[in-house]
């Protein structure tokens, strides 16, 4: 991989690189950033890694394409052709970001699936622009991972806590794509999450939309599973549940909620934001909507000893705690800040998170200030006061793209979009960590652009450069 990632650095241009689940996509882009670092005798300036949502940016070790440039929540026009709006957002542009976007070199996103036509035209807009404004020797090239059998982009009313567009063109319709990725895509054949061929198989023929009657089989026995594995006790606290909508997994979680505060008798501690608008007027309810679609911490959270929960800021990132990294709130811890004090903060939840460097790391959890930022306007707009934790029984399929699971129960009756079963089922690493809790086969589908767009990479085949990894010549 290390010989890979090099190759691709010396090949010095912009690469598309794409494959199925678990081909090693994300550890490829962390093994290209690293190499990128020895390369520059451990210095990563020129080095800039970004991913559309705040899960995959964190597992990519990365930020948010909308942090990278500045973003603030709904921040597109779509009366205006994409390529006009990139001018208008450049233009709306901080110097401070515009100097930073050219000092980048090299710019590695990830789940590029998920990055809407609208946000890619920006992004290369703003990338290309910039190099004008303030030129540099070095050009500028973009090494995108993703797979677009994967989720698309999502409308903001789908799921708030992803991307901010409310148009969903996939980023390979984008004006610019052709124009970086016209001659060169990587293609990963190695399946290294699952080890079983069967299961790869399967997952290999439901990726491009297709029901095998071996699919079917496999749910059923796995509902079957289901049904026997879910009388203990402990099993929808101790097992992660992956539902299609937000409302399922607020229920979930609600009632793990009930049910773990009934069991361990730890009362239940109640956090209410503190919402504020900065220099901008707006009404209260516009003000937390505006927080609650940008941000991943509730309005109020409530929380007990045995809670499962995960972070929601990077203010632990030194420690390997990220947004969106998983814990159990351990105990609480008496407050003794008389700024938190006074706005009723006595006690503070104390969470053992798995860090992503795969050590236990056990802090009390502070309230924050996590902050939207506008371009139009200097410094932040909005901010909200909160201990930044949600809870995580349960997840969406959105915020588990780009994650490998042991074990899983998937309630996939409600999916609504393209990929998101492939996803689902593909996230276990093995057939008996999966637990099926619904199924409708008609949700199986592969979108037909993404498909079209798949063939016509394959007719050009001296383009693309396939690799199927061996576990030795690793
Ligand atoms: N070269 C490798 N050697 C050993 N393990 C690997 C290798 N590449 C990937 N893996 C492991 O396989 C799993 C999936 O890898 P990764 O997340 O990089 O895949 P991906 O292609 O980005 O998947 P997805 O598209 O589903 O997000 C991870 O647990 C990773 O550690």
């Amino acid at each position: 991989m290390r010989q890979l990632a090099r190759r691709l650095l010396e090949s010095m241009d912009s690469t598309f690189v794409t494959g199925g689940g678990g081909v090693g996509k994300t550890r490829l882009l962390r093994t290209v950033a690293e190499q990128f670092q020895v390369s520059r005798r451990g210095a990563s300036m020129g080095l800039r890694v970004a991913a559309p949502t705040c899960v995959a940016s964190a597992t990519a070790g990365g930020v948010t394409i909308h942090a990278f440039l500045r973003l603030p929540a709904r921040c597109f026009d779509y009366k205006v052709t994409e390529k006009e709006d990139a001018v208008r957002i450049y233009a709306e542009m901080d110097q401070k970001t515009k100097q930073r976007l050219a000092v980048t070199e090299l710019l590695l996103v990830d789940e590029v699936s998920m990055v809407s036509s609208r946000m890619f035209t920006v992004l290369v807009h703003c990338m290309d622009a910039a190099r004008i404004e303030f030129p540099r020797a070095m050009p500028w090239r973009m090494i995108a991972f993703g797979d677009f059998y994967q989720l698309p982009p999502v409308y903001s009313a789908e799921n708030a806590d992803i991307v901010l567009d409310a148009e969903a063109g996939f980023a390979f319709e984008s004006p610019s794509w052709n124009g970086l990725y016209k001659s060169s895509v990587l293609e990963l054949t190695y399946v290294w999450r699952q080890e079983d061929a069967a299961f790869i198989g399967m997952l290999g023929e439901l990726r491009v939309g297709v029901v095998s009657s071996r699919l079917l089989t496999f749910m059923e026995e796995r509902m079957a599973a289901y049904r026997k594995e879910s009388q203990s006790s402990r099993f929808s606290q101790d097992v992660t549940h992956i539902f299609a909508r937000c409302e399922d997994v607020s229920k979930h979680n609600s009632q793990c909620l009930e049910e773990t505060e009934r069991a361990t008798g730890s009362g239940r501690a109640k956090y209410k934001a503190i919402d504020q608008a900065m220099g901008v007027t707006m009404t209260d309810m516009a003000l937390k909507e505006a927080l609650d679609v940008a941000l991943l911490v509730p309005f109020i959270l409530e929380v007990c000893a045995g809670a499962r929960v995960a972070m929601c800021s990077n203010s632990l990132k030194h420690k390997g705690v990220h947004n969106g990294t998983v814990g159990v709130v351990v105990r609480f811890e008496n407050c003794h800040n008389s700024a938190l004090l006074s706005l009723g903060v006595d006690k503070v939840p104390v969470v053992r998170f798995e860090s992503m460097k795969g050590t236990a790391v056990t802090t009390a959890i502070m309230p924050e200030l996590l902050k939207l930022e506008s371009v139009t306007q200097r410094g932040p707009y909005a901010q909200r006061l909160q201990v930044p934790l949600m809870l995580a029984w349960a997840v969406t399929v959105h915020r588990v793209q780009g994650l490998s699971l042991d074990r899983a129960v998937l309630d996939l009756g409600r999916c609504f979009k393209a990929g998101m079963v492939y996803v689902a089922l593909s996230r276990v690493r093995s057939m008996n960590g999966v637990c099926v809790k619904s199924f409708v086969p008609s949700k199986v589908i592969a979108d037909a652009t993404v498909q079209a767009f798949y063939a016509l990479q394959e007719g050009k085949d001296e383009n693309i450069w396939r690799l199927s990894f061996c576990r030795h010549a690793q």
